[in-house]
């Protein structure tokens, strides 16, 4: 499958890296997405908005089949033009492809170096030079480095809950995934830790493709390209962020924004 992946992409997708047609999402009969077709671009930013219950953890949980055991699925989700719920897709090296960081940080019992050594032995990394680096490229790059640099072999659990957090950035930046999903990412992390990840993302723009939830209306308005509100498991609106935010086409996006960016 990762040869698949890497190598047989089809043109024809190459400037939308994933695209979900018709797609359906139910938990038993209650179906919480309605039909939703729509692409995310290449090396773009997009946060998907809306109010709670709207369907945005649901959709973006199925960009790397987190739902598998939760919820049904019509429709599909291409990823290079790959169905990522067709039976021959290993689900755990499509993960190493699509990443993915929650609101907690899920940090290992370890120290902070082996958080990231054990995913990376775990991917298939085994020279212990590349592991280093990777390891210090990627805490540079979550800004974390200069934090725990000198206490690199100290257990992770004694960090701050930002610097869990930026540890599991770190974590996830180093597999080098092509595309970075993020559910409320930030909204634990503390100003400082949260400006810095949005650098990262900024940073990494020309090589990751991101796709963010978020109820940050201002972090969305900072640092993604695109915006899509959603709304009871549809979407309202979307297009280029600064056309959302500042021309918004519908009503109830006007409504949504005017009220949460006011708050
Ligand atoms: N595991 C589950 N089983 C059954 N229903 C669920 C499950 N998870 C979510 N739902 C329901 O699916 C709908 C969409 O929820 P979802 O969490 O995707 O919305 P959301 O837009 O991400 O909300 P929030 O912004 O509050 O996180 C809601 O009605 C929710 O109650």
């Amino acid at each position: 499958m990762e040869n698949a992946m890497i190598t047989e992409k089809n043109e024809q997708f190459e400037e939308k890296i994933i695209v979900t047609k018709d797609l359906k999402i139910f938990y038993g009969q209650h179906e919480v997405v309605h039909g939703i077709s729509m692409d995310f671009k290449k090396n773009a930013v997009t946060s998907l908005i809306g109010p709670s219950g709207a369907g945005k953890t649901t959709f973006l949980h199925s960009l790397n089949r987190l739902n598998d055991r939760k919820a049904t699925i019509t429709g599909q989700i291409l990823y290079h033009g790959i169905d990522i719920n067709d039976t021959g897709v290993d689900v755990y090296k499509l993960r190493t492809h699509i990443g993915m960081l929650f609101q907690e940080a899920h940090i290992f019992a370890m120290s902070i170096y082996d958080n990231i050594a054990f995913a990376l032995r775990c991917h298939g990394v085994k020279d212990e030079f590349e592991i280093r680096q990777t390891i210090k490229w990627s805490l540079i790059k979550t800004g974390l480095w200069k934090d725990v640099k000198d206490r690199i072999d100290q257990s992770a659990l004694l960090l701050s809950k930002s610097q869990a957090q930026q540890l599991c950035l770190a974590r996830a930046l180093a597999l080098k995934p092509e595309v970075l999903l993020l559910d409320e990412a930030t909204s634990l992390l503390d100003p400082v830790a949260t400006n810095t990840v949005e650098n990262t993302l900024r940073g990494l723009k020309k090589k990751i493709t991101v796709i963010m939830v978020t109820h940050n209306l201002s972090q969305a308005a900072r640092i993604s390209d695109d915006t899509v509100f959603l709304d009871k498991g549809i979407i309202v609106e979307k297009g280029r962020t600064k056309d959302v935010f500042t021309y918004p086409q519908s009503s109830e996006t006007d409504n949504y924004l005017s009220h949460n960016l006011r708050r």
